[in-house]
């Protein structure tokens, strides 16, 4: 492995610099963590456009995209706190921040699907596509569907890491909560027995067990919520500190 030579201005094979010579190196660990900050990489170290190149094969994190997906019961909060991260990272500004409600989808792009395990995977699957899709041209995408089966959110998960960051937030609500709030009387009607396979009532939910956060709106505020999103976006530096 070639060294430099900073006192001399010259590259040697390692294990022929004399004893007592200053040398300067970046290991493969900090020349990706200067490609992820967008840190300067310095002239000795590498032509410029291979550096160029580097960079542009390696944006740093505030040029990537990324999503956060949510999954909880129906009534949970999710859309609220959906919207409230939209607008918040709006006002970040950099990136075009764009929600995929469960709702939209299933009329946008789901009309044919039911509620079988089966039509909820294709589902999920097809938010799972949208989301890696957006977060790969660099947007934040925002996705709020119930996903109740853990084996389809992975996938999602598996997806959209490909080409971005990828946050899980559980909306962990208690379901008596949601049944209380819930103002479309949906859950009245599949405890009657009116609709049948309804999540939490009788359809499995499966909590997940590797949420990046989990968050109940009976016990933090939808705003505090959407603040704890953003310290996590900026502590893997998608976005910038404020
Ligand atoms: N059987 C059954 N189970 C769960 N939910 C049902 C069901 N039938 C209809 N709905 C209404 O559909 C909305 C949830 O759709 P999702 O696409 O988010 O569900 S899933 O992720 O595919 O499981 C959800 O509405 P929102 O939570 O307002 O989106 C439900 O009210
Ligand atoms: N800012 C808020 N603070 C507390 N509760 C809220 C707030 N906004 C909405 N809710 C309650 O949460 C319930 C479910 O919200 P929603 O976001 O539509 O859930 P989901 O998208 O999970 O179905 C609503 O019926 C409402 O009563």
């Amino acid at each position: 492995m070639l060294t430099y030579l900073p006192d001399t201005d010259e590259y040697q094979p390692i294990n022929e610099v004399p004893e007592g010579t200053r040398t300067l190196n970046i290991s493969g660990t900090e020349l990706r963590r200067r490609l992820k900050t967008g840190a300067p990489i310095p002239e000795w170290f590498s032509y410029p456009e291979v550096v160029r190149i580097l960079r542009e094969a390696n944006p740093p994190r505030d040029h990537q995209g990324f999503t956060v997906f949510f999954t909880g019961l129906h009534a949970s909060g999710k859309e609220a706190i959906a919207r409230a991260l939209q607008v918040a990272l709006n006002q970040e500004g950099g990136r075009s921040a764009t929600l995929l409600l469960g709702e939209t989808i299933r009329q946008e792009l789901s009309s044919e699907l039911g509620f079988t395990r089966r039509e909820r995977d294709i589902n999920v699957g097809r938010i799972g596509f949208v989301a890696a899709e957006l977060t790969r041209a660099g947007a934040a995408c925002i996705a709020a569907p119930i996903a109740p089966y853990a084996d389809a959110r992975r996938l999602v998960r598996q997806q959209v890491t490909k080409s971005g960051g990828f946050y899980l937030v559980h909306v962990a609500t208690p379901l008596e909560a949601c049944i209380k709030s819930d103002r479309t009387g949906v859950y009245q009607r599949a405890i009657a027995g009116e609709i049948k396979g309804f999540t939490g009532i009788d359809d499995a939910y499966e909590a997940p067990d590797d949420a990046d956060l989990v968050a109940d709106i009976t016990k933090t505020s939808i705003s505090q919520i959407v603040h704890e999103i953003i310290l996590l976006l900026e502590r893997d530096g998608y976005i910038g500190d404020r």
